[in-house]
């Protein structure tokens, strides 16, 4: 039986804490940490089995695998113990690990493992097989409602509103590598694309605030010596408009796989 613990109780900790209490061979929750130590109780209580709240700097020592899905400064404080004692760390906010090389090393160092779930997009088998051949290009295409990419600092800097948005508005372009620095909530995907394929250097991203947008919709476009591929999914969002529900499903999906035996 392997032991997750949960590092932060929202949109998609709180889904995996509830997946997992379900029932999930070869896995239990151990532990969770949570910033509003209130709210996490409400939410724990909608356990069957509720699993004790942990101090953050204390959590690597209550689970074989931890879960991050807190944001990118939960995984700032989580990473090295996690990684020092040679355990599993599952990153959600995927985006803050293009500027922390040094997670890969620690990993190596210590027989720890990152892994990069499939967040709210899917198709990365193909572009990681793509990627052992030769990839041309990479490109992700995301449009999400209005209502999903407020208060970014990065917008208001630069005095865009999108309460008055009517049609769909470009309002980013550039590589993945800014697009996770800009758009640390809403962006990860760009760097899980990134990841399994051509790097966040090469990789195109355009962001759409789109208001017939039908939830959080990406689209992946890849041409490759081993051919072209074509990805896209209108993903429902979850209790957090800028954050799908498939990305807590596709945590339990990689929990699943880690519960087998000798995985
Ligand atoms: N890889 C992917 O495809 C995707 C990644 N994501 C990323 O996953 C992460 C989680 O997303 P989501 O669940 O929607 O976000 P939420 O904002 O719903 O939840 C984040 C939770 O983390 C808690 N938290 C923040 N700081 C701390 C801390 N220091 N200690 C303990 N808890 C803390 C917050 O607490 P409080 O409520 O008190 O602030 C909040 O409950 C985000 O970074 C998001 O961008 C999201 C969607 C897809
Ligand atoms: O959930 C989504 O649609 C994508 C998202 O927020 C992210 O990648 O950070």
């Amino acid at each position: 039986m392997k032991t997750v613990a949960i590092a932060g109780l929202g949109a998609i900790g709180h889904a995996v804490a509830r997946g997992i209490d379900r029932g999930m061979d070869g896995i239990r929750l151990g532990a969770v940490s949570a910033r509003d130590q209130d709210a996490a109780r409400v939410r724990l209580d909608t356990l069957l089995h509720r699993p004790p709240l942990v101090p953050l700097p204390r959590i690597a020592a209550h689970a074989d695998i931890v879960v991050e899905c807190g944001g990118a400064g939960v995984l700032a404080e989580i990473a090295a113990p996690v990684l020092d004692a040679g355990k599993h760390l599952v990153v959600l906010s995927c985006g803050a690990l293009l500027s922390s090389p040094e997670l890969g090393l620690l990993a190596g160092r210590h027989r720890g493992r990152i892994h990069v779930p499939s967040g709210a997009i899917g198709g990365l088998d193909a572009v990681a097989a793509m990627a052992e051949g030769e990839i041309r290009s990479a490109r992700l295409i995301s449009r999400k409602p209005p209502i999903a990419l407020r208060a970014i600092p990065w917008l208001e800097q630069r005095g865009i509103d999108l309460r008055e948005v009517r049609e769909p508005t470009l309002v980013f372009r550039g590589y993945a590598a800014q697009a996770a620095r800009h758009f640390p909530a809403n962006l990860n995907v760009a760097a899980t694309l990134s990841l399994a394929g051509i790097g966040a250097q090469r990789t195109e991203v355009e962001l759409w605030a789109d208001p017939h947008a039908r939830g959080n919709c990406h689209a992946i476009e890849v041409e490759s010596d081993s051919g072209a591929m074509r990805f896209s999914i209108e993903a429902t969002a979850s209790g957090n408009p800028a954050t799908s529900s498939l990305a807590a499903q596709s945590v339990l999906a990689l929990l699943r796989r880690l519960g087998l035996p000798g995985a």
